[in-house]
């Protein structure tokens, strides 16, 4: 009797019970493929995932018969209308097969590509591709790492992202979605929600362009005018000046250009700007490995982190210890033991194929979780290991709610968490009482220095999260053709980003699919808002704990007050609609950037002022990606 809600609590109790034993499997099943990719255990994880929709799909079609309007009891309702999305598992059998098979495919090819040098070794993206990308200075590797990453991954995803994408607006539509952009945006609850990530990116884009002009500034001085054009888009590779002797495409076209009779060649557009190499990552979404170029004082450069972490000894273990110790001085909870015995933290040395993306893994048993990371002893990989623990947090402190709600309030709070206690590890006064820095006092010139850091890292990064499901939502609508694709992306990477690709570009080639959550099929907002709202929440929790002054010089460090306000957020998981939530630890039912200007206001001030006085021009008019040669 589907009227009957005592009938429903049953089913949920039903649900409830059976669940657990069902997504536990699978996710040891997944956790056996992705840390040793052999057929036997992707046979294995195809297995338990395809059980794991047999169930979804039992309890779906059952939860959307009971009459959720007549029902009186919140939870009930709310339980059930989660229920009654099962994503994937609503296609057909043989097409869920084959959609799983794809899935797998582009997630291990993505985990296994490796560039290979002429006579010698393959490099895999890590460590070794991205090490290049945030180190090298020498264009051709740089170069070499880009194009090449792009050739080993993007370029074998195309035809099957393209069925990727059939399958998934098929399922969509099976949940009642128009199509997978939509039931992805539904996670938010919010019928407004592409208007305020709008609102939010156009508050956000004044701080983008001046940092974007300032650092154009700085390239062209390091580059030299031939390879920066201050009216236009930076190059996405920036490479130093092309050693006598490269080949390279642009080399050939020039080349040939030189070579054609004046009245033929006037017609040609020029030749595209020589490559230049990417800001210090893959894909350009950080651009903290160029803070040498750009440093605002360079008389005062901060001191290298990853040096003193390794003149320290650091190991991964002790990375993850001192995270460990930063959560437990905020008194939420201790890891349980199997989290240091079943975690991977180093990349196994027994040659098996593996994917290094980190990640944190709940297997719904409320006891084991872990991180699989492939640790280098880097300050980048520290503050990534504090926002995996993030998760596990999260995980732990909603451990004993139904399976249905452990989830975080919106995946931007998943993201969230991790991300707000970065703030506080990456301040000075941190750093310094962790012995990480010796430096007892910031002036204000080595405050905007500190800063610049910080926005090279998170303001950079606005444009770039902002795009990823801008392109992806548009591909699932309709929007973008397949057969216009990488264009597409490019063109939404020159006018978010300002950024160019370092060499020509075809619809051979398809480059979104060389970032891992498009390989993978992870959604993507969720960091563009958790960029926002971790500042809101570091906002709430630095008043909490008690701090006076600049929100940038914050550390809740052993803050149990500040502890206790994350601590009834974190038990809620996915409870209660998300801005029930965030009004509880903020006093706002909205997401703000007004705590993220606050922060980079200091940054922001030392900009415009430096962009005026170099009459710099905001954004990029010059659009092409072509340079106005002197031919
Ligand atoms: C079983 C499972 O998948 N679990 C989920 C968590 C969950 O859903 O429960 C999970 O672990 N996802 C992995 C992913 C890893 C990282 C990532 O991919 N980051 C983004 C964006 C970004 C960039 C800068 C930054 O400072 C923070 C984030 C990128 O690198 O582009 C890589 C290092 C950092 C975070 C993650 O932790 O979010
Ligand atoms: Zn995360």
């Amino acid at each position: 009797d589907f009227y009957n809600e005592t009938v429903a609590k049953t089913f949920l109790q039903f649900y409830e019970n059976t669940t657990r034993v069902v997504w536990n499997q699978f996710m040891e099943a997944s956790w056996n493929y992705v840390t040793n990719i052999t057929k036997k255990n992707r046979e294995e994880m195809l297995h338990k995932d395809m059980e794991r929709s047999q169930h979804m799909l039992f309890f779906g079609t059952r939860a959307r018969l009971f009459k959720i309007a007549r029902f009186q009891d919140p939870v009930v309702k709310r339980m059930l209308s989660k229920l009654q999305n099962i994503d994937k598992a609503a296609l057909p059998k043989d097409e869920l097969r084959e959609y799983n098979k794809i899935l797998a495919y582009m997630e291990t090819t993505y985990s296994m590509a490796q560039v290979c040098l002429n006579e010698g070794p393959c490099l895999p993206l890590e460590p070794d591709l991205e090490e290049v990308m945030a180190t090298s200075r020498d264009q051709k590797e740089l170069l070499w790492a880009w194009q090449g990453w792009r050739d080993a991954v993007g370029r074998q995803l195309r035809i099957t992202f393209e069925r990727y994408v059939q399958l998934s607006n098929k399922a969509a539509k099976l949940n009642g979605y128009v199509d997978m952009g939509a039931l992805w945006r539904s996670k938010y609850e919010s019928d407004t929600l592409e208007q305020d990530l709008e609102q939010l990116y156009q508050e956000l884009q004044p701080l983008y362009l001046n940092l974007h002009a300032y650092v154009r500034r700085a390239l062209h001085r390091h580059y030299g005018p031939e390879f920066i054009d201050l009216r236009g888009p930076i190059p996405a590779h920036l490479l130093g000046k092309a050693p006598a002797g490269l080949v390279t495409e642009v080399g050939r076209a020039e080349e040939a250009l030189k070579q054609m009779p004046r009245k033929e060649r006037d017609g040609l557009p020029p030749p595209l700007s020589p490559p230049t190499p990417l800001p210090g990552n893959m894909w350009a979404q950080s651009w903290v490995n160029i803070l040498d170029l750009v440093l605002p004082f360079p008389k005062k450069p901060p001191e290298d982190i990853t040096k003193i972490m390794r003149g320290q000894h650091w190991k991964p273990k002790k990375m993850f210890i001192e995270a460990e110790k930063f959560y437990a001085s905020l008194g939420l909870l201790p890891t349980p033991p199997e989290f240091w015995k079943n975690s991977m933290m180093e990349r196994p040395t027994d040659g098996r194929e593996l994917e290094c993306h980190a990640s944190a893994w709940d297997f719904y048993n409320s006891k084991d979780f872990r991180i699989k990371k492939c640790t280098e002893v880097t300050i980048e990989d520290l503050l990534s290991i504090f926002h995996q623990m993030g998760h596990i947090q999260y995980f732990l402190q909603y451990r004993n709610l139904s399976v249905i709600f452990r989830a975080g309030a919106n995946p931007a709070f998943e993201e969230a968490v991790g991300s707000v206690i970065t703030l506080s590890v990456f301040s000075h006064k941190h750093l310094l009482n962790r012995g990480l820095v010796s430096h007892q006092h910031q002036d204000s010139e080595e405050e905007v220095n500190f800063l610049m850091g910080i926005a090279l890292d998170k303001i950079a990064f606005i444009p770039f999260a902002y795009l990823m499901d801008l392109f992806r939502w548009k591909v699932f609508d309709g929007t973008i053709q397949k057969d216009v694709y990488n264009q597409e992306w490019w063109n939404l990477r020159l006018k978010y980003q300002g950024l160019c690709p370092p060499v020509p570009r075809t619809e051979e080639d398809f480059d979104p699919g060389a970032k891992f959550h498009i390989s993978a099929s992870v959604p993507y907002i969720r960091y563009f808002l958790s960029l926002v709202l971790q500042f809101q929440l570091h906002e709430a929790l630095c008043k909490a704990s008690g701090h006076m002054g600049p929100l940038h010089r914050c550390d809740i460090y052993n803050s149990k007050m500040a502890g206790k306000l994350l601590e009834d957020v974190l038990k809620l998981g996915s409870s209660k609609p998300w801005p029930e939530v965030l009004e509880k630890i903020t006093g706002q039912t909205e997401v703000s950037a007004k705590a993220l200007m606050t922060y980079f206001k200091p940054l922001l001030n030392w900009l415009v002022t430096e962009n005026v006085r170099q009459g710099e021009i905001l954004g990029w008019p010059d659009f092409s990606c072509y340079f106005e040669e002197k031919y």
